[in-house]
């Protein structure tokens, strides 16, 4: 069993990073990044804080707009303006989910393309369908290909069982991996929570990425012995022995499924870090892009 540490592979995306911001600031050029926090979930604001410290370890501009829960759809709107007005900031991202009186695809609609660094805008969704790769990418897809790919995972002719269909992850993954070229060319299922028999469809697949938001969900019946998993679960749950009082796990039950698997990632230390990593990749993008 290969245990794929995306703690490393994150490195590794990092270190390139280094090199692009090192030849933009040559030019005179800094990429900057703006992440937008409405609300207090402790979840998304350590996830925020992470995001913006690694951005200024890396020497980028980066601004973070902590929000008030009870932030109207007119002042958010009018702070994405200002973002997108901003020469300085080359990257917008409005943590997902907003409190449920924003219409959160209003406010992605907002986004200057250009500056989406999400790949939530829908011209970017129709890029990455199209396979036009001028567009952004949403991260956590991306950087599950970029874990397969580095760890010499051939995705060509693979069946991948894609679990979840969410904009954020699931549907961005299927057209990533189905999309002509290397990282790609892969057969794709989706499945989601209307799938009957899963189980039956997750043992035919070489590759399983699990996206579903439930705690240790895929279990060993699920998975066939030499499959791959990317394990892209979050889940906080409570352990009371703990300094915190909980543990992140992931979507898959770990200690059973491993020892079945020629290759799996771990949670923490998988997705999560490769996330960030690539949301660095496309705020250099961006700035590269807009000039
Ligand atoms: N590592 C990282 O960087 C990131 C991690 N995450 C994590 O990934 C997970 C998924 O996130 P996200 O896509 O936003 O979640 P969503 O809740 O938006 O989507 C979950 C998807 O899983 C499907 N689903 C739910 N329950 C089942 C089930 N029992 N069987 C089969 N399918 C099921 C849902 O089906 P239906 O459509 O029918 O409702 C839906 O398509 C979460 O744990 C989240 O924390 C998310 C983003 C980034
Ligand atoms: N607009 C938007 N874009 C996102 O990309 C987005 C979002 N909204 N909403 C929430 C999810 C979740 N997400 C994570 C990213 C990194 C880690 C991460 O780095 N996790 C570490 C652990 C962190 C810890 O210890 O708490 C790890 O897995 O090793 C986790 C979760 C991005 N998301």
């Amino acid at each position: 069993m290969q245990l794929i540490s995306g703690t490393a592979v994150a490195e590794k995306v990092l270190e390139e990073c280094r090199r692009d911001i090192a030849e933009l600031a040559a030019a005179g050029k800094k990429p900057g990044l703006a992440v937008v926090l409405v609300g207090e979930d402790p979840a998304s604001r350590a996830y925020v804080r992470s995001k913006d410290k690694k951005c200024r370890d890396l020497g980028l501009h980066s601004i973070k707009l902590e929000l008030p829960a009870s932030t109207t759809q007119e002042e958010l709107l009018a702070h994405v303006q200002t973002l997108n007005n901003d020469p300085a900031i080359h990257g917008i991202l409005v943590q997902s989910p907003p409190p449920t009186h924003i219409d959160e695809a209003a406010i992605v609609r907002a986004i200057d393309p250009a500056k989406d660094v999400d790949g939530f805008h829908p011209m970017n969704v129709a890029k990455l369908a199209l396979e036009d790769s001028s567009g952004f990418v949403p991260c956590t897809p991306l950087g599950c290909q970029r874990l397969l790919m580095d760890a010499g995972i051939e995705t060509k002719g693979a069946n991948v069982v894609v679990l979840g269909r969410s904009m954020i992850v699931g549907k961005p993954m299927a057209l990533l991996l189905m999309a002509k070229g290397p990282g790609g060319d892969a057969t794709v299922t989706v499945a989601h929570s209307r799938t009957r028999d899963l189980a039956s469809i997750t043992k035919q697949a070489d590759i399983i990425i699990a996206a579903i938001g439930r705690p240790e969900f895929l279990k060993a019946e699920h998975v066939r012995e030499g499959a791959v998993v990317i394990d892209v679960g979050i889940n906080r749950v409570e352990a009371p022995d703990t300094p915190k009082g909980y543990k992140l796990v992931g979507d898959v039950a770990f200690d059973e499924v491993a020892p079945l698997c020629k290759a799996i990632t771990p949670v923490p230390g998988g997705v999560g870090p490769m996330t960030i990593a690539m949301l660095i990749a496309n705020t250099i993008k961006a700035c590269k892009q807009i000039g």
